[in-house]
């Protein structure tokens, strides 16, 4: 295979670069478990990389629980618990090494995630070093996404915010959740899945390469500077 020309890369959030799924499988586990309801993995799927609301609303629904519990119940249930938990989060394996060899390598970088502007700043309050590197972030709330994962439009928002023209096509995006998968390779871009400790495969449709975490990424594969460790 030719080696692509990657000069941007796109990072999802959530699942990708921190810890954090594993936050709202717990809290979202515990609110079901108050219904009687149990929360597993194809359920998370349907909600990885959901805004907010659609992702309460896809929860209540697929958990058989509308009517009895509300997705803005859902929401004001869990807020306090998030708000709590969400600082506490961490970097996944390898971003760390990443993210400072492409910015030492002057690789354009942003983030798109479909968390929304309070979410985010409780996430990266003690990751600044890291977000800081990041020539912008384009969030879940932001007006410019009309629609969130698995609609491409908050890819092709990040790529309209890198300076100067930049082909789709010159992009990489890393992703951990399949509406992600579908959103980047909508939006025209090369995408690198790195799914999380999940066995099924099934969820890696249309990724150009599944990695089981960063540690795992060769930036050369990818027309990009070879680490130099
Ligand atoms: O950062 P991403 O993975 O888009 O998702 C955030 C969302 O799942 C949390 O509300
Ligand atoms: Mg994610």
């Amino acid at each position: 295979m030719l080696t692509p020309t990657i000069t941007h890369v796109i990072f999802d959030m959530d699942g990708l670069l921190l810890d954090t799924e594993r936050i709202y499988t717990l809290l979202s586990g515990k609110i079901l478990e108050r219904y009687g309801k149990k929360f597993d993995w194809p359920l998370q799927a349907k909600m990885m990389g959901k805004r907010t609301m659609e992702s309460a609303q896809i929860c209540v629904n697929e958990s058989g629980l509308a009517g009895i519990l509300s997705p803005e119940t859902f929401v004001k249930e869990r807020e306090g618990m998030l708000q709590e938990l969400l600082p506490t989060c961490s970097l996944l394996p390898g971003v760390e090494r990443l993210v400072n060899h492409l910015h030492a390598k002057g690789i354009p970088m942003c983030v798109a995630t479909a968390s929304c502007t309070s979410h985010f700043l409780l996430k990266t309050q003690n990751h600044s070093k890291i977000f800081k590197m990041m020539h912008h972030v384009v969030k879940g709330d932001d007006p410019e996404v009309k629609q969130g994962k698995p609609a491409p439009d908050i890819f092709l928002a990040a790529l309209r915010r890198f300076e100067g023209i930049v082909e789709a096509s010159n992009c990489l995006v890393f992703e951990d959740a399949p509406y992600g998968m579908i959103a980047a390779k909508d939006a025209g871009m090369l995408a690198v899945m790195v799914p999380g400790p999940r066995p099924d495969v099934s969820y890696h449709e249309g990724a150009d390469q599944v990695i089981s975490s960063l540690l795992e990424f060769s930036p050369q594969n990818w027309g990009l500077p070879p680490f130099q460790d």
